[in-house]
């Protein structure tokens, strides 16, 4: 959990040293390795924030005493705290040296500083009047200095970024294939109007949450009903701003337009649509309205038994844009898959780069968002997603794909048509 600290330690005191946490309920040493750690040895230490331990060192086993000026033994204390990468560094007659990301970030700064701050002095040594450029001097030292340090971090982090990607996208099949894997573990559970809520990702852009009982079997059946005459199969965007079959989306869908005249009388769909937004507007700060949104969507996917090589599924995707890029206007930054039919086989939800698994539960939903509110910067994969094959059964869901920036007269298909338009010059041009 969020508090849990893999701790590394390591004997640099040139002694033995024994290891104990102190619970805090009565004082008593448990130690943490048996027999003890020797000099120039380390080992990980799971533990969580706020634990205290403490290290002492073993009198030689040849002399029976320490290594202190008076023969004592040296002891020292350390606590766990929140940061990451911690490591206890043992020194000479057991005192602790703590390092954690901050203070190796602290260190990197103070390096950075230090040779920032000798330029400087050595321009005010030959200069005492050029206090104003010594700024410039100073702050641009600065500013490089960072610069080349976000660089080198961003660089690793595209790095890791990368890898983990191509091993969600090899795990891919496999995950799906397996039906003895369950629906990934919460980060934690809140509740929305009385509805049990489990948070999966809470990051700034990225955001998954699996809400229990977000549909009635009631509606359901109303969307079912509005979509039969008007099921087709399913397309994907072809890139040129029109849509086409795919292997890649197969399933058959149906748009359903939500009657908002009939609201006030307890329409079914209109009361969905309406919980659709106002969980959106729960969970991000744009109060999106119903004017100018998508329809809410059908869709459907048929079993056709365990070694059908061509199963309904829809292989993965983002809704929006997913390139950590800034937020156009009028695009999709949030999507809610709500579960009414669940197949016997297959049919979870995936989300490959951040590792969440969903096992569809009947009337719940999936909620995830893309856009980080605050920079409006989009999410960078995290929320990529999958329907993996469905296999036997039926799998029905209703999406709702939720736009920022439209409203009645600039509605979605505003924003899709001037691509559109763009493609019917390029069909031209190619005739
Ligand atoms: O079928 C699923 O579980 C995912 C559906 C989906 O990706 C979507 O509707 O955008
Ligand atoms: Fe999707």
């Amino acid at each position: 959990d969020d508090e849990s600290r893999s701790i590394t330690i390591v004997n640099e005191s040139g002694r033995r040293v024994q290891v104990h946490w102190i619970n805090p309920d009565d004082g008593e040493l448990v130690p943490q390795i048996e027999p003890d750690l020797l000099n120039g040895a380390s080992f990980d230490l799971k533990s969580y924030v706020g634990h205290n331990f403490e290290v002492r060192e073993l009198p030689a086993k040849n002399t029976g005493v320490c290594s202190g000026e008076d023969q004592t033994c040296g002891v020292d204390y350390f606590a766990v705290n929140s940061n990451h990468d911690q490591v206890i560094y043992i020194r000479e007659g057991a005192s602790i040296e703590h390092a954690d990301s901050r203070t190796a970030a602290t260190k990197s700064a103070e390096s950075l500083l230090v040779d920032c701050k000798f330029a400087a002095k050595t321009q005010l040594e030959a200069d005492p009047q050029s206090a104003l450029s010594i700024i410039d001097l100073l702050s641009d030292c600065v500013k490089n200095g960072v610069a080349d340090e976000i660089l080198k971090a961003n660089e690793e982090i595209s790095f890791q970024e990368e890898l983990r990607k191509s091993m969600g996208d090899l795990m891919e099949n496999y995950t799906c294939a397996d039906m003895t894997l369950n629906t990934t573990e919460a980060k934690r559970t809140e509740y929305w109007e009385g509805r049990k809520v489990e948070v999966m990702i809470d990051r700034p852009t990225a955001k998954i949450h699996l809400i229990e009982n977000f549909v009635t079997l009631e509606e359901c059946k109303a969307v079912e009903e509005r979509a039969a005459p008007n099921l087709h199969d399913a397309t994907v965007e072809d890139g040129r701003g029109g849509s086409e079959l795919s292997e890649h989306r197969k399933a058959k869908q149906a748009g359903i337009k939500v009657d908002w005249d009939m609201e006030a009388e307890g329409d079914l769909i209109a009361s969905l649509s309406r919980r659709v937004y106002d969980y959106v507007n729960h969970v991000l700060p744009f109060g999106i309205k119903e004017n100018g949104q998508e329809d809410l969507m059908s869709i459907q996917y048929f079993g056709r038994g365990l070694d059908d090589e061509k199963p309904d599924r829809y292989m993965p995707h983002c809704d929006g844009d997913c390139n950590g890029l800034n937020f156009r206007t009028g695009q999709r930054m949030a999507t809610i898959v709500m579960y009414c039919d669940i197949p016997e086989v297959g049919g979870q939800t995936r989300f490959r780069n951040s590792n969440v698994h969903v096992i569809p539960k009947k009337y719940a939903a999936t909620f995830f968002s893309y856009i980080d509110p605050v920079t409006m910067k989009m999410d960078s994969g995290l929320t990529e997603h999958s329907g993996c094959p469905v296999l036997v059964g039926e799998k029905k869901i209703v999406t709702q794909w939720i736009r920022l920036g439209v409203d009645d007269e600039n509605s979605w298909d505003s924003f899709n048509s001037r691509k559109e338009k763009s493609a019917t010059r390029y069909i031209l041009i190619t005739l």
